[in-house]
């Protein structure tokens, strides 16, 4: 078993030492080191520490590459990320998970409009006395919103729908504290690969401009001139309204990928004997289909949400509230779902991508075309994976029975927020719900995935019963890093 792991990532090595470069998993690397928590160590160091790799490894060219690599840059990465930061990817992205469903009790409440300022720093501050609310109330009272829907409120309902609006705000403020500063900490000590770096620094701009879209999307609902051009109620544009959704999904995703990979890869180090059976497990090219399609479950699941996403900012789930049905029939009539009036260009070039987007009955029917599919998707794979369930790790096994049972629950909760005309609770569990099933998915798929070269090697030198011994660095590095 040992065998076969190192024969398979030898090859690797040798196909691509030749071309001047070692890839270790995808990323191509010029720095043929594994470092562990600040201590470099480099192949030969491997070698000398584990006999199987130093028969294997000693006369190779390879190795002799490695070295001439090595002298020329000095040797910075490391190869796994501390647990503690594995936790805290996860744990920031549990504050997503909650700020996307305050989110949404936000816009259901109808509270989304009633800030009608960005203020980043200024903002964290709500009225303090009497006066200042009368002012903010003065500002909301000249709000599209206010005007066209809410002349009828008080004062005391206006501190409601602000005060939802003002958490969503803070709660976004905190997201971006707990996760840039833990970021530089573990970026300084060292306690993050590069390679988690890198990705923490992409997710750390995407927050930051996800604060900007939140504004953007916010301004749409705000300006009459906006709302003239859409020929709309003073409601926020459904477009900016979805990707301000589908860039929280895509933060919450990316934390989430990014943290359950550096937990998994400290459990292997920590098991290195477990490790390597379930390498062996995951190396089957019967599973290489499986894994496709899981990443293609996981965009379907993706792209459902979305649609949902325009359901929501048309409030297209307040028409055809029947199942599995629109009004009398399977379909609406053509003529309505491409209904002219949608078109902006004279000679309505426009007609078919604005239905699509813009007309509630088609945004209505798309999702639920969508929703359907991921549904029938899921199931198809949960029969195929249960007439296989010997050839797969058993947690893939465990997360592809939730995933049968979140998606059942998604679709008969969206199927009861249609027929009750969206109410506030089933609306929420709904929005909540497509989280869920995306966390599945995604964790269905991570379960898949191969580890990454660099991982196969650590984990191969760890079982072997030379570096097991207490001297070997590698095990001490290794151990130290899993804790
Ligand atoms: C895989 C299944 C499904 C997923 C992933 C999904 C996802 C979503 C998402 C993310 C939203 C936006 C929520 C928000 O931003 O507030 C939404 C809205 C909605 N979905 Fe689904 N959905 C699914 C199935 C269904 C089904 C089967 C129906 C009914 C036929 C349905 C009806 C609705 C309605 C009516 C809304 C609008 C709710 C509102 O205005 O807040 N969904 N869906």
């Amino acid at each position: 078993m040992l065998k076969h792991v190192l024969k398979s990532t030898l090859l690797k090595w040798r196909a691509n030492a030749f071309n001047g470069t070692l890839t270790f998993g995808r990323s191509v690397m010029t720095r043929p080191t594994v470092t562990l928590n600040g201590t470099s160590t480099t192949f030969r160091h491997m070698a000398q520490s584990g006999s199987s790799l130093k028969r294997n490894m000693h006369s190779s060219a390879i190795l002799r590459q490695a070295e001439a690599a090595v002298k020329k840059q000095p040797a910075k990465n490391l190869l796994n990320s501390s647990k503690t930061v594995g936790y805290w990817l996860v744990g920031t992205s549990g504050l997503v998970f909650g700020i996307v469903v305050l989110g949404g009790l936000t816009r259901l409440t109808e509270s989304g409009l009633s800030i009608t300022e960005w203020k980043p720093v200024t903002g964290t501050i709500p009225p303090l006395n009497e006066k200042e609310w009368l002012e903010e109330f003065a500002r909301y009272k000249n709000s599209p919103e206010f005007q066209q829907l809410n002349s009828h409120i008080d004062l005391d309902e206006f501190k409601f729908i602000f005060f939802m609006e003002w958490v969503h705000r803070l709660w976004g403020r905190a997201i971006g504290a707990v996760f840039v500063l833990p970021a530089v900490y573990f970026a300084v000590a060292k306690k993050a690969s590069p390679r988690v770096n890198r990705r923490v620094f992409s997710l750390a701009c995407l927050l930051g401009f996800q604060g900007f879209i939140g504004w953007w999307m916010v301004k749409s609902g705000l300006d009459q001139e906006q709302l003239d051009e859409r020929k709309s109620k003073p409601t926020v544009s459904q477009y900016r309204l979805t990707t301000h959704l589908s860039v929280a999904f895509l933060l919450y995703l990316g934390m989430l990928w990014t943290g359950i990979e550096v937990l998994k890869e400290a459990k292997w180090v920590r098991n290195p004997t477990k490790a390597l059976s379930e390498f062996t497990k995951l190396d089957n090219p019967a599973l290489k289909p499986l894994r496709r399609t899981s990443l293609g479950l996981l965009a379907l699941t993706f792209v459902t949400a979305m649609s949902g996403g325009l359901v929501a900012g048309l409030d297209a789930g307040l028409i055809y509230n029947t199942f599995p049905h629109m009004g009398d029939n399977w379909l609406p009539s053509q003529r309505e779902l491409f209904d002219e009036t949608y078109a902006r260009k004279e000679d309505t070039g426009d007609l078919f991508w604005r239905n699509l987007l813009e007309n509630p009955t088609t945004v209505q029917l798309n999702h639920r075309i969508l929703a359907t599919t991921t549904f029938f998707s899921i199931l198809g794979l949960h029969m195929w994976v249960n007439r296989r369930k010997h050839i797969l790790p058993k947690n893939a096994v465990k997360s592809m029975h939730t995933m049968m049972g979140v998606v059942s629950l998604q679709v008969t909760l969206g199927i009861f927020t249609l027929l009750y005309l969206v109410p506030i609770p089933l609306a929420s569990l709904h929005q909540a719900g497509a989280i869920a099933l995306l966390t599945n998915a995604l964790v269905f798929a991570s379960q898949l995935r191969k580890p990454r070269v660099p991982m196969r090697i650590l984990v191969s030198g760890l079982s072997t019963k030379v570096v097991q011994k207490p001297n070997s660095s590698i095990l001490v590095e290794a151990a130290r890093s899993a804790k």
